[in-house]
């Protein structure tokens, strides 16, 4: 990215996209499969244990107490002659319903809870917060010892009083994720259709936060699992009822005359935690649409990236043969095909085309941008430079002489720091200044990209300004280490006509004074009349026509680009072009 390392999006809570065949996509995923045959086989077990154990769990036979795994017994005898297979078998039923029963009382509390205080906010969420603050600061293992301790070896109560002691995770989880969905463009357009706030928190809020409500049952399930297992190896359950934590119990007290009675109970335990932690997390993968398998490095692998010194006049930037594909349920689409442009030293390049063009995808290319499903299958991109930048990589370019301005400046804004902070921040990891110096240079430079009161905006946060000026000050932040080649993502897109004169102007002014090349992307040929000396026009992920401004204005010759200039109201508005010539995309 540019200089405006700091000035990253965390971006506001995305709506879900909509999936099909989830659990078609959980079962592409071996883990997946695999903890959830181990959930599930643990499920059958409990409910056919009287089926499946081949012995009643109380049963002794004397003679094989203490046995190792035999022909009788297959895992051997306990300290009491009873069969330790059965007793597995029918302690599946005690740690089930003790998993139950905490996560759908911590799940049901929780999530309510958290969706009415983050919903609502004010009184709901200053009660809700306290309750749960409350709640967490109380040492549940010993509310939990009291508890058996006043109502007996009842492990139905001491469930549910964890459930309510797991609750206080949801509610935060759910008041936290709530809190950034309730304010998002489209659960505000549910509510101006006239959907009532149970339909939206029903159908957007809680669609939007069922992933991590997965995970945290996940969680939850172990927690209770394990948790039920130390209160009965403490001694705390019931004697009469098989559990895995009164399996441990035994066998610890036995530890050296039969240290193998530990291991059976043990596997157990370890199984069913990983198996839950494991699924939960594929769970939320798949809900959430990542694909972990796909890493950015591995996917980008395929663009042969150079970075070289300038001699001459050699193009800033040139690409070559690049192809980006999007990886699908049925295969990989190639959305760019072999596009190849160059941007000369000081030429301002239009990478133009209708939505949905490939244009993006492009620049992302160039700048490492593409996002984890993508990549690239063929190009080469190489970057001539006349200042160099440390190790030559691209990384190292990115920010110090390749600079990006975004289409939505507000959402490349941290909306926790003020913009001085992240101006700041930026500039340090670019040039040498000190932190009193690059505040100086970050206010001057507010003032450079026409900012009225440098001051003040740089004390304010992103939401205290509008978007005109936060696209100023990602300029600014773009301009700082003064890069030798500008990418620019459709900058005016997101700001009214009024705005958008200025924006173009100030980058045509900016352009000129640093002799700055740039590649502007956009779907409006008006901005590459005002400012562009070449054009380069894309359909359907390929370039169709490329040439200096002014000609492609007066004799187009594809359709796409006749398409385009209709589009625009006045042809007239074409700049006098004193484009360097000879250099072709
Ligand atoms: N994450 C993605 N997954 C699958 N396909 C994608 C993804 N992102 C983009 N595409 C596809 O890549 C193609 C090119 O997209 P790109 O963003 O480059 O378009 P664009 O020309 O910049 O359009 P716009 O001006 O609307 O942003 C489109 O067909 C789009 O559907």
């Amino acid at each position: 990215m540019s200089d405006t390392t700091a000035l990253v999006s965390t971006g506001p809570v995305e709506p879900p996209r909509p999936k099909v065949g989830t659990l078609r996509t959980l079962a592409r995923r071996p883990v997946a499969v695999a903890s959830a045959t181990v959930l599930l086989l643990i499920v059958l077990v409990a409910i056919l244990a009287p089926v499946l154990a081949p012995f009643d769990p109380d049963k002794t036979h004397l003679r094989l107490t203490n046995s190792l795994p035999n022909g009788t017994y297959w895992l051997g005898g306990d300290r009491s002659g009873r069969d330790i297979l059965s007793r597995l078998i029918y302690s599946t039923q005690a740690t089930v319903q003790a998993a139950l029963i905490a996560t759908i009382v911590a799940v049901l509390l929780g999530v309510i809870t958290g969706l009415v205080a983050g919903y609502y906010g004010r009184t709901a969420d200053v009660i809700g917060s306290w309750i749960a603050n409350i709640l967490i600061a109380v040492p549940g293992i010993i509310v939990l010892i009291t508890l058996y301790a006043a109502v007996g070896s009842n492990q139905r109560v001491a469930m549910v009083a964890l459930g309510i002691l797991l609750a206080p995770n949801f509610f935060r989880l759910v008041r936290a994720m709530t809190m950034s969905v309730r304010n998002e463009y489209y659960v505000d357009a549910a509510r101006v259709s006239g959907l009532g706030d149970t339909r939206i928190i029903a159908r957007h809020v809680l669609y939007a936060v069922r992933g991590p409500i997965i995970v945290q049952a996940a969680f939850a399930a172990g927690v209770a699992i394990a948790l039920q297992a130390g209160l009965e190896f403490l001694g705390l359950g019931d004697a009469g009822t098989p559990s895995w934590g009164g399996m441990l119990l035994e066998a610890f007290t036995n530890i050296y005359i039969a240290p193998v009675q530990l291991v059976w109970p043990g596997i157990a335990l370890a199984l069913v935690v990983s198996a839950l932690i494991v699924l939960g997390n594929c769970l939320r993968d798949t809900l959430e649409g990542s694909k972990p398998r796909m890493r950015r490095k591995e996917c980008a692998s395929r663009l042969d990236v150079e970075i070289v010194t300038a001699q001459g006049d050699e193009p800033v930037l040139t690409l070559d043969g690049l192809a980006v594909e999007y990886r699908t349920d049925h295969g990989w689409k190639r959305v760019v095909h072999d596009v190849s442009l160059t941007v000369a030293r000081g030429e301002v390049l239009g990478l133009i085309g209708e939505s949905g063009s490939g244009k993006s995808q492009s620049a992302f290319a160039v700048l490492d941008l593409l996002p984890a499903e993508a990549r690239i299958a063929a190009g080469s991109l190489r970057l001539a430079l006349r200042r160099p930048c440390g190790s030559q990589t691209r990384a190292a370019a990115l920010g110090h002489s390749v600079a990006y301005i975004a289409q939505e400046p507000r959402s490349n804004l941290d909306p926790s720091f003020t913009i001085g902070q992240q101006l700041v921040e930026g500039i340090r990891a670019t040039t040498s200044r000190t932190k009193g110096g690059a505040k100086a240079y970050a206010l001057e430079l507010l003032e450079k990209v026409g900012i009225a009161d440098p001051a003040r905006t740089f004390d304010s946060y992103p939401h205290q300004i509008s978007g005109g000026m936060a696209q100023r000050v990602l300029i600014a932040g773009a301009i700082a280490p003064e890069p030798e080649l500008l990418i620019a993502d459709e900058p005016t897109t997101a700001l009214d006509v009024t705005v958008q004169a200025e924006i173009l102007e100030l980058l045509r002014d900016l352009q000129e004074e640093h002799g700055m090349a740039v590649l502007l992307v956009t779907h409006n040929f008006g901005v590459v009349a005002d400012l562009c000396d070449r054009v380069a026009v894309m359909k359907s992920g390929v370039i169709v026509e490329t040439g200096e401004t002014q000609q492609v204005f007066d004799h187009p010759k594809d359709s796409t680009t006749r398409a385009l200039l209709d589009a625009i109201l006045d042809v007239d508005v074409v700049r006098e072009s004193d484009a360097p010539t000879g250099v072709s995309a």
